[in-house]
């Protein structure tokens, strides 16, 4: 989802400039240009539920439902989130140098498949993927294609299910082969920056608590946070209007109340936190063309504090 804090580039920026590009070598590709190419969107059982966005013609929902989840939504995030920790598990065991994105794409289409589920991303505002794979400098909504991943990548597989009428959403970073030592501090330290998050989580207390203990880590390692993707709200809807910053915003004062549930997803940078998007309208990088890392958990606000929803 978007931060409100953060600004959408409407175009791509050519502010990484292509000879800087090139100085920091073959990862930092040339910016807004996707060096892949994108397969068909691949097609889903007529039976199986989807949700009010992919069938054309369906209006949304003109009420918000409440960010306090009934007993029953809440059985149902239990049932979809674990689908969504086991597709992330049967996709994550392909990951090797040679496997192309769209492929990763093909496989956990077919396990979200083969659990009555829809993929929530695929034609979510018109994402064309099943998926989302964010590798090295992008920092998330990456688009699956026909890009091989090498060794020494590291790559982000964002996985979100639609089953029984609820959404279950989780993300994790992957080394691929043998990857350099500040890559594995990165993904250490951002994996670490999401239980500090999920650690921040009592009722009672504003959302932004979650926001300063992510950046208090993040800062204390000299990584970024990024501004412009935040956690969010998620239920019946794949985002719903609560937004949960990975940085500290004064502004993000909405208490913490059992039954709500929703994610974080911090992204965290080796360089500067700021980011663009490809001309494709989705794909988010850093500006600097430093690597960024990605974890997700779908939560549940509980009496004492946070369960994760999204464990196998
Ligand atoms: C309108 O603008 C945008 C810009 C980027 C992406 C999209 C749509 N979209 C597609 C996949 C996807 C995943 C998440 C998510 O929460 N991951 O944890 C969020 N948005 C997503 C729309
Ligand atoms: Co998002
Ligand atoms: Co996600
Ligand atoms: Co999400």
């Amino acid at each position: 989802c978007w931060c409100g804090s953060g600004t959408k580039y409407k175009k791509c920026h050519r502010g990484v400039d292509a000879v800087e590009a090139r100085k920091r070598g073959p990862e930092a590709r040339s910016p807004g240009i996707r060096p892949g190419v994108i397969s068909p969107m691949r097609t889903v059982p007529q039976h199986i539920p989807r949700p009010d966005y992919a069938v054309s013609g369906r209006p949304a929902r003109i009420f918000p439902p409440s960010e306090v989840k009934s007993p029953d939504v809440i059985a149902r995030m239990r049932r979809a989130c674990k689908a969504a920790a086991e597709v992330m598990n049967a996709t994550a065991a392909h990951l090797r140098p040679g496997i192309t994105t769209d492929e990763l794409d093909a496989i956990a289409h077919e396990e979200y498949v083969r659990r009555g589920g829809y993929p929530s991303p695929l034609n979510y505002h018109g994402f064309p993927k099943s998926i989302c794979t964010s590798v090295n400098e992008v920092i998330c909504h990456g688009i699956p294609d026909n890009r091989a991943l090498e060794d020494g990548d590291i790559v982000n597989l964002d996985i979100t299910i639609y089953l029984d009428g609820v959404h279950g959403d989780t993300s994790a970073t992957y080394l691929v082969g043998s990857v350099d030592s500040d890559s594995e501090r990165l993904v250490r330290v951002t994996r670490e920056c999401l239980m500090h998050g999920i650690e921040a989580v009592k009722p009672g207390r504003p959302i932004n608590d979650i926001g300063k203990a992510i950046e208090a880590h993040a800062t204390k390692h000299n990584m970024g946070v990024v501004r412009a993707y935040c956690g969010h709200g998620i239920g019946e809807r794949f985002h719903t209007a609560l937004q949960i910053p990975h940085h500290f915003d004064p502004a993000a004062t909405t208490i913490m109340e059992p039954g709500m549930t929703f994610t974080i997803e911090p992204m965290i940078t080796l360089g500067h936190w700021h980011h663009r998007v490809w001309d494709d309208g989705w794909t988010a990088v850093t500006a600097d063309g430093s690597r960024t890392a990605q974890f997700e958990h779908t939560l549940l606000v509980t009496d004492q504090g946070a369960e994760i929803l999204t464990v196998a």
